[in-house]
Order: structure tokens, then C-alpha cells, then sequence
């Protein structure tokens, strides 16, 4: 275990074992003020705001990721290879690309496609298919059904590109099924894997690629509890 990396500067505050990652540093901080007991902050490098506390007596941190895989690459790649983290839950916004699918469901990613290179970097003769841990999405999708959410479990898009200047992705990507589109998990997913580590990616939808429907930024910072409740329920 390291004292500090380039990016994750704790001074001495412990990083638990399950940290839930948000992109927005600050859902990390309304997690850490409205859920967790006896809360540390651990970072503040580049205002990427990280807490460790506890919830129903479970030690678990929350973290800012930041937005895209390059991001996420790096803070999940620092906390499973040099800070000993077993599981990180990404707990994000994404956007519905299918008409049964309404704002504030809750996607349960079992994989994540992507239009990203990231996994490139590990040359295997072909292509690799990111994917949660089983027991993960298992528990995230009892508890959902236990506290009454909609819930949807599939294949997600990871995408590079927040405004893409092809306006067929969707459809394309819609026609196999795909739930929704956010743009990190795949990295998580294979950063994951390559570490023999645990991850997830649990989703509100936050607005619709299909119909012109759209949750508000403060809705996103503070009003997504059902799926930070999941994911602090199935912390280990
Ligand atoms: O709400 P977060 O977790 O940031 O997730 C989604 O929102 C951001 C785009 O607005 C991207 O990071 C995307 O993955
Ligand atoms: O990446 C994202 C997140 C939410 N909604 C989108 O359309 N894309």
C-alpha cells in the first residue's frame, strides 16, 4: 500500500476496501454528508473530493472519477494496483436508448460496450467483452427489487463521445440491445479485470436519447439516492 500516487493523496486516511465512484466529485461529497457516519475526506488532488466513513457500521470511501475512461482509468487503476481496493461500484448517469426504459430507472450494467481504445493496450489477438462481476450484479439486483425499483440489467455503451457528430450511434448501437449509453464503465471493467479485481456499474437514467425528456444538474448531483442506497447496501 502506498502513502500517496500522482493523483490520490489520502495523508494518513484510510481508503476502504469497497469505494463507490460517481463521476461528479461532488455526488461523491452529498454521499459522504447525507449516508456515512464518522467521514474522512482521503482527496482533494485536483478537486477529484474522496471520503472514507461508514454506513450501518460498514467501512466503505466514496470517490470522484471524473468523466470519460481516461479518467476513470487512472483513479481505478491507483486505487485497485496501489492502494489494495477489491471493489469499486461506479454509481453514474446515463442516457436511456430504449423506449421501455424511463428517467430514474436504475440500469444494472452486466457489460459495457465501447467505442474506446483503452483496452488495446492489452493486446489480446481479438476483442475483449468488459463485464461486471456476477456476485456484484447478482446483490445489486436483489436489493433494487427489495427497495422497489425499476430496474433494467444488460449491456451498456461506453462511449468516448458525449456530443457525436454521427446521429445514427444510437440507433445502432440500440438495435443490439444496448440499455444506455454513459461513458466509463468498459475502462472500469477491464482495469478491473487485468487487476483481478471486482467492479460494477450501477445507472439512474438521467435523460432520454430517444424522447426529449431530461433530469436538471441538481437532480443529478442530489436526488440519484435509490441507486447510491443499492450500492452502499451491497458494499463488502
Ligand atoms: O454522472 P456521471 O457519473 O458523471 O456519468 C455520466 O455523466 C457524464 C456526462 O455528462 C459522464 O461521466 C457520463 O458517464
Ligand atoms: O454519457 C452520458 C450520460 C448521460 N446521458 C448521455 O446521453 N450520455
Amino acid at each position: 500500500m502506498t502513502q500517496g500516487t500522482p493523483h490520490i493523496q489520502p495523508n494518513g486516511v484510510k481508503i476502504a476496501k469497497t469505494v463507490l465512484m460517481p463521476g461528479d466529485p461532488l455526488r461523491a461529497k452529498f454521499i459522504a454528508e447525507n449516508f456515512l457516519e464518522n467521514v474522512e475526506q482521503f482527496n482533494d488532488v485536483r478537486n477529484m473530493l474522496g471520503y472514507t466513513g461508514t454506513y450501518k457500521g460498514k467501512e466503505v470511501s466514496v470517490m470522484g472519477s471524473g468523466m470519460g475512461i481516461a479518467s476513470i482509468g487512472i483513479y481505478s487503476y491507483e486505487l485497485y494496483n496501489f492502494f489494495d481496493v477489491d471493489t469499486i461500484i461506479r454509481i453514474g448517469s446515463c442516457g436511456a436508448m430504449q423506449e421501455n426504459i424511463n428517467l430514474y430507472d436504475i440500469i444494472i450494467a452486466q457489460g459495457a460496450s465501447t467505442n474506446s481504445r483503452y483496452v488495446d493496450q492489452f493486446n489480446v489477438p481479438g476483442y475483449f467483452a468488459p463485464i461486471a462481476d456476477f456476485g456484484l450484479v447478482s446483490s445489486a439486483k436483489n436489493k433494487a427489487d427489495e427497495i422497489g425499483a425499476t430496474t433494467h440489467v444488460g449491456n451498456i455503451f461506453s462511449s468516448d463521445i458525449f456530443y457525436n457528430a454521427d446521429t445514427e450511434v444510437t440507433s445502432k448501437w440500440a438495435k443490439l440491445g444496448i440499455l444506455g449509453v454513459e461513458m466509463e464503465s468498459a475502462g472500469l471493467y477491464v482495469n478491473a479485470a487485468a487487476a483481478g479485481k471486482k467492479a460494477l456499474g450501477i445507472f439512474t437514467v438521467s435523460d432520454h436519447l430517444l424522447r426529449d425528456e431530461a433530469t436538471t444538474a441538481e437532480e443529478r448531483q442530489n436526488s440519484f439516492t435509490q441507486m447510491m442506497e443499492i450500492a452502499l447496501e451491497i458494499a463488502e
